[in-house]
């Protein structure tokens, strides 16, 4: 079966290298999407994708999407690009995202975060090199290592990559809903590689993702920052409000407070109990990639259920609150608490928004402050989850096993790809997740890395992902 793939990942392995050396171009690029300040890195690294793909004999455009809402910031451009229109091949969209988040070497990282280290025991680390631009550049490697090798590219490439996902994806969804059934028309499936295996040994596809409802509470009462020794007592302090609401929210255990959450949350079917038990994943290598054995739970059903099926609330940060090192003694006169809510079947958006309203605003009148207190959502993505019972999953674990030799696991997400559910709706098509990396990668967090090993076998699976979906029958 696929008798051409020992050609092609030759070529991949030849050009490893290369690979590597495009992998350090793109983290060079600082293309943080939630900070105003590197936006023009953002379209620099969008523009850097349309170029390259360009020299790679793809049709490449940049969909310009206007204003980012509330800002006087261009929204970075979607990437959209073809490669091969023949109308005897099966067409396959993938998407992926240029953008990363953000990242200073003083948080902690042990080297520049956006220039590319090659540690000796394989690391590559640097911001991005798992999320996303690891797996994006992937997709461009398989088409110049087929080219290398001389061999036909076996479908269609649909590419669709946007600068926005670590913002909610501001803007993409109209496109994505607008070229449904025009760009993608022809698409048979939809392939998207940004998620991570559970553990480090066993590779697996993902059939589907938690949501993430992000919000904002912002409290301010004085007219400007005060002295603590001259109004400390006397007047009410924005953080000693916003302190009490954001703590009321969930439990040291994670329970959330919120009334009307947990009833939302699907019962768990007689099936769903037996998924667990064969899941290739230990409480050992969780707590490897958590860096600590601080676990909510001891068991592997529980913790696997707590990231996959249960929604969970975690607190992000105060914006406007004293954070640097040494004692200022400082009253801040506004502050804004962030927090987010990863949702699950069967939570819907709104209703999920109505509650954390009703609760954040009753909780915040139980202090009898006279400062002002507003919460509103920033950004919500739909939880997704999809059959793995198609084709596309069929020639993903058929290119599993001949790249990596052993069988996937078939896995749920607990992070959120906000535009997943947007794809299958608007081009009607099966959605496989295929990730790169593993779960010691560190994505969001400091020392971000991807291995070699699974940059260059990725870059093998992406590639013989499609020459087993050229030749599975349609289901
Ligand atoms: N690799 C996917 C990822 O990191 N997704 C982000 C998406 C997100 C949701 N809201 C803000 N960003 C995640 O945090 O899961
Ligand atoms: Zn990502
Ligand atoms: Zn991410």
């Amino acid at each position: 079966m696929a008798p051409q793939l020992d050609g092609y990942f030759k070529q991949v392995d030849t050009l490893s290298d290369h690979f590597i050396e495009r992998l350090r171009q793109a983290v060079a690029i600082p293309s943080v999407s939630s900070e105003p300040a590197r936006r023009p890195d953002v379209v620099r690294m969008g523009h850097y994708l349309r170029d390259q793909l360009t020299k790679l004999g793809a049709t490449a455009e940049l969909r310009e999407l206007g204003k980012q809402p509330g800002t006087d910031l261009n929204l970075p451009p979607i990437v959209l690009a073809r490669y091969g229109s023949d109308k005897n091949k099966r067409t396959i969209l993938v998407y992926g995202h240029y953008d990363v988040q953000p990242a200073e070497k003083s948080d902690g990282w042990d080297t520049e975060p956006f220039e590319l280290t090659v540690k000796e025991d394989g690391r590559l680390c640097g911001r991005g090199s798992t999320d996303d631009k690891g797996p994006v550049l992937g997709w461009l490697n398989a088409i110049e290592a087929h080219q290398a090798a001389g061999i036909d590219f076996p479908v269609n490439l649909l590419m669709c990559f946007e600068g926005m996902e670590e913002y909610g994806s501001e803007g993409l969804e109209d496109l994505v809903n607008e070229e449904g059934k025009k760009y993608f028309a022809d698409a048979d499936a939809v392939c998207i590689s940004d998620n991570y295996w559970l553990g480090t040994e066993r590779p697996c596809l993902t059939y589907g993702l938690r949501g993430c409802n992000y919000y904002s509470i912002e409290i301010s009462g004085p007219g400007a920052d005060l002295h603590s020794g001259v109004f400390g007592g006397l007047a009410h302090e924005p953080m000693t409000d916003l302190v009490r609401v954001m703590g009321s929210l969930v439990e040291p255990d994670g329970t959330i407070n919120i009334p009307g959450i947990k009833e939302q949350v699907a019962p768990v079917t007689a099936d769903e109990e037996g998924l667990y038990d064969g899941i290739a994943f230990t409480m050992e290598t969780l707590h490897e990639s958590l860096g600590s054995k601080t676990t909510i739970f001891e068991d592997k059903k529980k913790t696997l259920m707590a990231r996959w099926r249960m929604p969970s609330l975690s607190l992000h940060g105060i914006e406007g609150a004293f954070s640097a090192p040494g004692a200022k003694t400082v009253i801040p006169a506004k502050v804004i608490g962030k927090f987010s809510i990863r949702t699950v079947p069967n939570m819907e958006i709104e209703k999920t928004n109505d509650l954390v309203y009703k609760f954040v605003e009753e909780a915040f009148k139980k202090l009898n402050s006279k400062n002002t207190m507003k919460v509103y959502a920033q950004h919500c993505g739909n939880w997704w989850v999809a059959s793995p019972k198609h084709w596309n999953f069929e020639a993903a674990a058929k290119a599993t096993e001949r790249v990596w030799g052993v069988k996937p696991d078939f896995t749920r997400e607990g992070g959120s790809i906000p535009i997943t559910l947007t794809f299958q709706e608007a081009t009607g098509k099966n959605v496989l997740l295929l990730p790169m990396g593993s779960s010691t990668d560190g994505a969001h967090s400091i020392n971000e890395k991807l291995d070699k090993k699974n940059y260059i076998e990725g870059i093998k699976l992406l590639g013989a992902y499609l020459h087993y979906v050229a030749e599975e029958p349609m289901n």
